[in-house]
């Protein structure tokens, strides 16, 4: 039997499938498969599926399959639940998890709340470049409070690769309608995000403090997006920076609850360091045979509830605005 984990970060949900665990690691159609599958149909289905496997430099490595089967360079409220689970299986607080791009420094945090554990991770590697977003507008290299009326008229919009691609606009308050407007078309056949792009607005709240919602590319709305919060702070420390603090954390309030983000700005904006902390929720347990799984059968699962989630909505309770 294999055991798999239906987790949160901020209400982003996946599921966790360790593969070293496996007789026979799942192929890459089998994953794209139970990815699907897992985030349609069972529990209410979820954002993604993280898939571990073994790494020769890090405690394991993480990939991030999207509820669509496509698979993403990175996920920051995913990894936080991944160092958790490596955390518990090897009894290590700190150490580095081993992802598409970069090996990054993950470790244990003070628990959000009694019942909520946290983890801190590294938000890396940071690129502004039009070539590695990628994307195409007029003959632009970057978008960096850029105004692009195709996207909306009266909006400025940053692109920032954490590696995975992130379209930013901050506004004076969120529109889901034309969020996901904006989302649909920059995810369908379109001139500007060849390969899609994650897009969320945000709304300065206040010194350090902002809202974020985001249209996840390969899922759409999500109650929250880890590496579209680490991308809209660094974003929010170069463009507004009246409002910034680069001393304090940042706490970032989304529809699934908060986190913090700690933004260190380079001279090299490139260099600059981001790291994203937030709870890292097992919500349910679950048990299926190996065969099964290879077979994209989920119809005899065994299901066991944490009940971590309700110490979790305490925590959301705790931090109404
Ligand atoms: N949909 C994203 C991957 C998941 C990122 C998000 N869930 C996070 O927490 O960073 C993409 O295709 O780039």
């Amino acid at each position: 039997m294999v055991k798999l984990l239906k987790v949160h970060g901020s209400e982003n949900k996946f599921f966790i499938l360790d593969q070293t665990l496996l007789e026979t690691p799942l192929t890459d159609s089998e994953l794209k498969s139970v990815a699907i599958n897992f985030c349609s149909n069972i529990l209410e289905g979820a954002d993604g599926l993280l898939v571990i496997d073994t790494s020769e430099n890090c405690l394991g490595k993480m990939r991030v399959i999207n509820a669509d089967g496509s698979e993403a360079k990175m996920c920051g409220n995913g990894l936080r639940t991944v160092s958790r689970y490596l955390s518990e299986k090897y009894q290590l607080d700190e150490f580095q998890v081993e992802t598409m791009e970069a090996n990054l420094d993950v470790a244990k945090a003070t628990d959000f709340y009694p019942g909520v554990p946290a983890f801190s991770v590294e938000i890396s590697p940071i690129s502004f470049k039009q070539t590695d977003l990628p994307f195409s507008y007029q003959h632009e290299t970057e978008m960096i409070g850029q105004r692009v009326p195709e996207f909306l008229p009266d909006q400025t919009f940053t692109a920032i690769a954490v590696p995975n691609p992130h379209l930013i606009s901050f506004v004076p308050e969120v529109s889901q309608l034309e969020l996901g407007d904006l989302g649909q078309r920059l995810n369908g056949q379109n001139e500007y995000f060849p390969e899609g792009v994650n897009v969320s607005f945000s709304q300065i709240l206040d010194t350090n403090k902002l809202f974020v919602q985001t249209y996840e590319r390969g899922v759409g709305f999500t109650n929250a997006c880890g590496t579209g919060m680490s991308a809209t702070s660094l974003a929010f420390a170069l463009l507004h920076s009246d409002k910034f603090d680069s001393e304090q954390d940042i706490s970032i309030f989304n529809p699934g609850g908060m986190v913090k983000t700690h933004v260190t700005l380079s001279a090299v904006k490139e260099n600059s360091q981001l790291r994203l902390i937030g709870n890292a929720t097992f919500t349910h347990e679950l048990e299926i045979n190996e065969h099964d799984l290879h077979d994209n059968n989920l119809t005899n699962i065994n299901i066991t509830n944490t009940d971590e989630e309700a110490d979790y909505q305490k925590f959301v309770k705790s931090i109404a605005q």
